[in-house]
């Protein structure tokens, strides 16, 4: 450990103390929590199977920084380098399009054995695994409806697609001995104003009550289902959208998916946490960016992180809350992009942590907004930094922007020599 960092620690440590908050607890605390980083944004979402097939579902990715993974064992390698840059054991969320197989298989025919190298991989990294059926980016697919198409042909598809994933997720999570989240997201709707909106809706219901017949061991496996207020080219009517999605959530016992870009513009999940937490078991988070729609830029350190850490904290609510991240720029580093937005939402996490919780929930209840305010302001330059700086070294991982010189390296070392990508 280096000196100073030990020195601004205790002293950091101190200030805090005064308040009542015990670091050393928070930090044993932070150290137990995954974030389920997507594997999405190493390769602009293009997954492994129909790769020449155009990325759909009214979802976008623009960029062309080079160095994209372009087969299952450079996206691994890409993801260990991040995962070796960012404290603590987490988690990766898979796509079904990321099947790791020579094999020529039918999205509706993919099973556990497809994703055998992924769960070898896992284990040997120490992760866990999440999954999720790919609705998008298929020819059954090009017409903008999946499992509430009304041709019951493609449906039937993209059923039988959902119910492998979710043997597919089950099979993760028994293997790893920890719980999989299979997260259900459709792209379904319309681009200019629907008559019946009613229709679609009643067939996603039954596509999804048929997906989920098969009760599944809650240790290995939890259902998601992920709403949407507009894509592009579903911009009048998503047929899946957040109050669907919350109804179907709540009565058929899933996780509701709050997706931070899958609302309306000033609207935040951070403030849904607390009312949707009162009426489910769980929620699975899809922590993104959206700027002005949703554009998936990679999750900076804002208000509306912190905030999400500070429901998640302030409530309790890292017991039934899966932290998933959900942003994908082709700009960047994509190495660099999970290295960011990851540390980044431990970050808020730890924030949250750092905060007198307690003395502000005794200001508020006694009407005393001032020692709120000032209260809430004047933590904002406690010295958060030199906590995260002794986590990191703790835990073996670079302080601050080291990390940014070991992705440059492993730029010039891996990815530039990757041709065509
Ligand atoms: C690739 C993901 O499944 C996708 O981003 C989905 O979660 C979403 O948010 C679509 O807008
Ligand atoms: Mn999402």
């Amino acid at each position: 450990m280096q000196p100073n960092i030990e020195r601004n620690y205790e002293a950091a440590k101190q200030q805090y103390a005064r308040h009542g908050i015990d670091v050393d607890k928070a930090l044993e605390k932070l150290a137990t929590i995954k974030i389920s980083m997507h594997c999405w944004q190493g390769d602009d979402v293009r997954g492994f199977l129909n790769r020449d097939q155009e990325l759909s579902g009214g979802i976008a990715v623009t960029g062309n920084y080079p160095g994209a993974a372009r087969t299952p064992a450079e996206l691994r390698a890409d993801l260990e380098k991040a995962f070796s840059l960012i404290p603590g054991k987490h988690k990766v969320n898979l796509h079904a399009i990321y099947a790791d197989t020579d094999e020529k298989v039918e999205w509706d025919q993919l099973a556990p054995r497809h994703f055998q190298t992924w769960v070898d991989w896992a284990k040997s990294q120490g992760l866990g695994l999440d999954f999720n059926p790919t609705c998008f980016s298929h020819d059954k697919a090009s017409e903008g409806f999946t499992l509430s198409h009304p041709n019951p042909e493609i449906r039937r598809f993209w059923i039988d697609h959902c119910k492998a994933s979710r043997k597919i997720g089950a099979y993760f999570g028994e293997q790893l001995g920890q719980t999989c989240v299979t997260n259900v997201w459709v792209p379904d709707g319309y681009k200019d104003i629907p008559v019946d909106r009613m229709a679609p809706r009643q067939r996603l219901k039954d596509s999804l009550d048929e997906i989920f017949v098969e009760e599944l061991n809650p240790a290995h496996h939890l259902d998601a289902v992920e709403s949407k207020v507009f894509g592009l080219g579903s911009e009048a009517y998503v047929v899946g959208s957040h109050e669907f999605y919350m109804g179907y959530g709540i009565s058929n016992n899933k996780l509701i998916c709050l997706d931070a870009g899958h609302f309306h513009p000033t609207e935040v999940i951070s403030n849904k946490l607390s009312a949707l937490a009162l009426f489910t078991d769980g929620i699975l988070l899809h922590v993104s960016r959206p700027m002005r729609w949703d554009s998936d830029h990679v999750v900076i350190l804002d208000d509306e992180l912190l905030d999400i850490g500070r429901e998640l904290i302030r409530h309790d609510l890292l017991g039934t809350t899966h932290i998933g991240l959900d942003f994908f720029d082709a700009s960047i580093n994509r190495v660099a992009a999970w290295v960011i937005g990851t540390r980044n939402t431990i970050k808020a996490l730890l924030r949250a942590m750092l905060e007198p919780v307690e003395t502000l929930k005794k200001a508020e209840l006694e009407g005393d907004y001032t020692t709120r305010l000032a209260l809430s302001e004047e933590f904002k330059s406690y010295p958060f930094g030199a906590v995260w700086d002794y986590y990191c070294e703790k835990l073996g991982v670079p302080v601050r922007e080291e990390w940014l010189a070991e992705v440059k390296k492993y730029e010039q070392d891996v990815l530039l020599k990757r041709s065509g990508a």
